[in-house]
């Protein structure tokens, strides 16, 4: 399982995840003690990017739609000339800094590019005169007022210019930064971040009267005419005079001679760049969003539409989506039921029938028998690659038809089994099969939530895409997660570990089977395993997906096994590169982020009702799996035997045994395969 770790975690019964340390806000401008008040903020990048539509950037500080900008963090990075006041942002766009060495500084090597991505969604806003939401991090050395959160919101902007100018770097170069001048969209209203000694008009809200005194964009004050080179319009921003801003221009900057430190160092702008106000046109969107509407017309509850986080109308907190079935604010704890509805059987229908064609497309196009007639495929799964995967032996167990591949090292030699038990209608329906497990997880609490997984306890913190709840023995992936009592399961978790626990038997016997007088490695899969004392219960949303990871933890048993319920999706799994050995024996492509690995050597669709058991430790050296997503919902229910034996501490030992010993009223569901 990949690595989720928990900090504090929170459980259905000791409530909502609080962060401690984080003054609880109510909204407004100033509270009773003056301090500033947002609206709305965050004490984590997470909680804006899960609650806020304008702002969903986890890195860099701009957030784009459609090509066009909307949303805009301003934090630490300053540069000289920036200005943070009650109505104008200046700011650069673009990072590009790196550390330089000698300094110790962040600097610039390089000007920035004409045209990029983020420039063109700048421009684009400005164009449109459409606004920009601008959201300061407490770093932000500008910030005119004490920060009163890590992340909050200021309010809408629009764009009133895009220029580049020369910055002087910290290691003394000076290079070209793109630089865009933000004007608070709506001037009538106060600006909360604005210092308490402001003076009237500079700082915070214009009364009408105060209208006179800013000049619109036709009555700016300084000089604005075309370059006779380019032709390019330009106003006179800086305080030596007008020049041509067109980068791509002869004359722009003046010259075409460096720039000096000290000509960029002196730089200023002038009072009228400075202090033009422009006309707000057409009405502003909402700025704080309203708590997703559960009950809109055609939401079942767990597309991505449905699954963001909120802001909560309490408190103004950003709150990242923790729980399967409910809201809870992350700073003051009030919480909203998010109902799921049952999902509907027509997605289900459809999506079989996208992952089956999706499966023999791949399996035409890329798989072992590509070119051949289709009729010689293995028509189960995706098979990649026979260096790795042999030809699988076919099974029927119970009322399912079975395909079982074996996953050999990189001598040949066996190390493990893959059983895939495919389901049926027939099974599916029946009373307490798949289809009512499904329906019943969708719409009961069985403490689904979200784990810290990355930088936890930061305002960077991670959270696992998917929601997970241990039962029986605790299974520790990275950190600890909770669990809870085989003894406290609900009934539907009970009827599927008896499910992998039949599902195991077969896949282990068959295994032995056919291993039985062949010359195996010690690394062979073992010939029996040991029941499930474990169930971890995942939840999946629409396009939640699993990365590349092993189940290789030391305390597990030989044996895994999942049940898998309601949308499908692709199990692959791939050799590790460096640890399987099997060097230059395998194709090589590349993960995300360009990262090199081996590319997946076996694809199995797991649909509804359909399970598998991976059975031997060594797969989990060797290979590594990952889950892809297709459709809205689907649970899997992932069971392992953790070996007490090998827990350090006898408080986790006891605690296994406990919450690991199937409970005796369960095995009236024992089940046969049928
Ligand atoms: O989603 C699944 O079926 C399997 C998930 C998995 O790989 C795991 O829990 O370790
Ligand atoms: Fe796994």
């Amino acid at each position: 399982m990949p690595s989720a770790i928990e900090n504090r975690p929170p459980t259905i019964t000791d409530g909502p995840f609080v962060i401690v340390g984080t003054p609880p806000s109510d909204g407004g401008n100033t509270s009773s003690t003056g301090q500033p008040r947002p609206e709305i903020w965050s004490n984590m990048r997470g909680g804006l990017c899960e609650a806020l539509p304008y702002y969903r950037a986890y890195k860099g500080s701009l957030h784009t739609k459609e090509v066009c900008a909307i949303g805009f963090l301003i934090d630490k990075e300053a540069d000289p000339r920036d200005v943070f006041s009650a109505q104008v942002v200046i700011c650069s766009a673009g990072g590009g800094r790196e550390l330089d060495r000698e300094t110790g500084s962040m600097v610039r090597r390089a000007d920035a590019v004409d045209d990029n991505t983020g420039i063109r969604a700048l421009k684009a806003a400005k164009e449109a005169r459409s606004v920009v939401a601008i959201i300061a991090g407490q770093n932000n050395p500008n910030y005119p007022c004490h920060p009163p959160h890590p992340y909050s919101v200021l309010d809408y902007f629009q764009i009133t210019d895009i220029w580049k100018e020369p910055q002087a770097q910290r290691n003394g170069n000076v290079v070209k930064v793109w630089r865009i001048r933000f004007e608070k969209a709506e001037l009538h209203t106060s600006s909360w971040w604005a210092p308490r000694n402001a003076k009237d008009g500079d700082n915070n809200a214009l009364s009408p009267s105060h209208n006179s005194e800013y000049l619109s964009i036709e009555e700016f004050s300084g000089q604005s005419r075309h370059c006779v080179i380019c032709w390019q319009h330009s106003k006179e921003i800086f305080t030596v005079g007008w020049m041509c801003l067109n980068p791509g221009c002869a004359s722009y900057f003046h010259t075409h001679s460096p720039i000096t430190n000290a000509t960029a160092s002196s730089l200023a702008y002038t009072e009228a760049f400075l202090n033009q106000r422009n006309p707000l046109i057409g009405p502003l969107p909402k700025l704080k969003p309203s708590i997703p509407d559960l009950d809109t017309v055609g939401l079942h509850g767990t597309e991505s539409d449905s699954r963001c986080g909120f802001v909560c109308p309490d408190c103004g907190c950003c709150s990242r989506r923790l729980f399967w079935n409910r809201l809870v604010c992350e700073n003051c704890s009030r919480w909203w039921p998010a109902p799921m509805l049952p999902y509907p059987q027509a997605n289900l229908q459809a999506e079989a029938i996208y992952i089956d064609s999706l499966t023999t497309k791949r399996r035409i196009t890329n798989g072992v028998n590509a070119g051949v007639p289709e009729s010689a495929h293995d028509t189960f799964a995706c098979v990649l690659n026979r260096t790795c995967i042999q030809p699988a032996e076919g099974f029927v167990f119970g009322s399912y038809t079975a395909r079982q591949y074996f996953l050999p090292d990189a001598t040949g030699q066996v190390i493990g089994s893959f059983t895939l038990f495919v389901s049926n209608q027939n099974i599916n329906s029946r009373q307490h099969g798949p289809d009512d497990l499904f329906r019943e997880l969708s719409v009961t609490d069985i403490g689904l939530k979200r784990n810290p997984a990355a930088n936890v306890g930061s305002k960077h913190e991670g959270l696992t895409r998917h929601f997970q709840q241990n039962f029986g023995a605790r299974y520790k992936f990275g950190v600890s997660v909770q669990s809870k009592g085989f003894d406290e399961a609900p009934q539907a978790v009970l009827r599927a570990l008896h499910r992998l626990i039949w599902a195991s038997k077969c896949a282990v016997a068959a295994t032995a089977g056919r291993l039985a007088g062949q010359t195996v490695g010690p690394n062979a899969p073992p010939p029996t395993s040991n029941e499930f004392n474990e169930l971890l219960a995942l939840g999946f949303m629409e396009k939640d997906s699993i990365n590349y990871h092993d189940d290789g933890e030391t305390e597990l048993g030989p044996t895994v096994a999942a049940l898998s319920l309601g949308s499908p999706s692709i199990m692959k799994f791939r050799p590790k590169l460096r640890k399987s050995g099997f060097g230059d024996m395998l194709p090589i492509g590349s993960g995300p982020g360009g990262k090199k690995a081996f590319k997946s050597v076996l694809e199995v669709p797991m649909k509804h009702g359909d399970m598998m058991v991976m059975h031997g430790q060594h797969i989990h050296r060797i290979y590594e799996h990952a889950v892809e997503p297709f459709g809205g919902r689907r649970f899997s229910m992932t069971s392992r035997y953790i070996d007490p034996g090998k827990m350090t501490l006898q408080a986790d030992k006891d605690d296994a045994a406990v919450k690991g010993a199937i409970p005796a009223h369960s095995q009236e569901f024992t089940y046969d395969g049928n």
